[in-house]
């Protein structure tokens, strides 16, 4: 992928070249933020966080209609989060992608590395801290839970992908197949964070169009993706924005694995009072 200095060369714009290549994108339907575009100048900065800065990649926008935030955060040495999470309703995913982080959950250290994978539950007691001596990256999805009447609030855990088998779809041949980390029948969950694999040539083969929203971090390959009525090409590092309904299909390119980080709300009947934030 091209590199855009900061400064125009020739002052003014950037080069009509990058111009026509930059594939970031917003529109009614989906958002794409290339990796490219995630630079020094667009990040942000938590309280209660150290010597750690975050690229916002997906953040409830018209206030009744999105379901989650998404962070790519970055914890440099000595670093961490003593007081991570200020809404007691939200639930979090954490999934590490570079380096190594203490995760300390409800008086529990944990030691998570690439692929590391943390459910922790509303209102729970944590801290991250980076005791290495380089950076460590970690995707965190944030939700607000949608509690139900009679049904427990799903418990902690830890693990790591490499754990777990990944399930083929059906009629795939194995091309296409989902890590799940949670049981898809388990009601406590109202939110899913999976990994999808697609082999070279995998597709996933009609536009799904469904009430889910999505974010979708390539971890590994590129592919053509369709969003709504585009054709986009996508490669490691960058992140897709799906709204509800948005259709969705891709083939995978190759050489390698195509792999993503894949979010989606699941498991909630729909809030049937227009305007009221859930
Ligand atoms: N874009 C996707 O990978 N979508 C999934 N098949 C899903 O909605 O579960």
């Amino acid at each position: 992928m091209s590199k855009t200095p900061y400064y125009a060369p020739h002052g003014g714009h950037p080069a009509q070249t990058e111009l026509l290549t930059d594939r970031a994108m917003f529109t009614e339907a989906y958002a794409v933020i290339p990796k490219g575009v995630m630079r020094d100048i667009v990040t942000s900065y938590l309280p209660f966080w150290d010597k750690t800065r975050l690229w916002v990649l997906a953040r409830p926008l018209s206030g009744f209609a999105e379901t989650f935030s998404q962070y790519i955060v970055e914890v440099g040495p000595g670093g961490g989060g003593n007081h991570p999470e200020q809404d007691p309703q939200a639930e979090a995913v954490l999934f590490v992608v570079e380096g190594q982080l203490s995760l300390t959950l409800a008086g529990t250290e944990h030691n998570l590395t690439p692929g590391g994978y943390a459910f922790i539950p509303p209102a729970s007691d944590w801290t991250v801290r980076n005791s290495s001596d380089t950076n460590a990256r970690f995707h965190w999805i944030r939700k607000r839970y949608q509690a139900v009447e009679g049904i427990a609030y799903p418990g902690a855990f830890v693990t790591n992908e490499q754990q777990l088998t990944p399930v083929a779809m059906p009629d795939t041949e194995g091309r296409w197949a989902t890590t799940r980390f949670v049981d898809p029948t388990d009601m406590s969950h109202d939110m899913h964070v999976n990994i999808v694999t697609f082999l070279p040539g995998g597709v996933i083969p009609f536009a799904e169009t469904h009430v889910m929203e999505h974010g979708l971090y390539v971890l590994e390959g590129k592919a053509v993706y369709r969003l709504n009525q585009d054709w986009v090409e996508v490669e490691a590092g960058d992140f897709m924005w799906l709204r509800a309904f948005c259709p969705q299909a891709c083939y995978a390119g190759g050489p390698d694995k195509f792999r993503y980080l894949l979010y989606k709300d699941v498991n909630r009947h729909m809030n049937l009072t227009l305007g009221t934030p859930r």
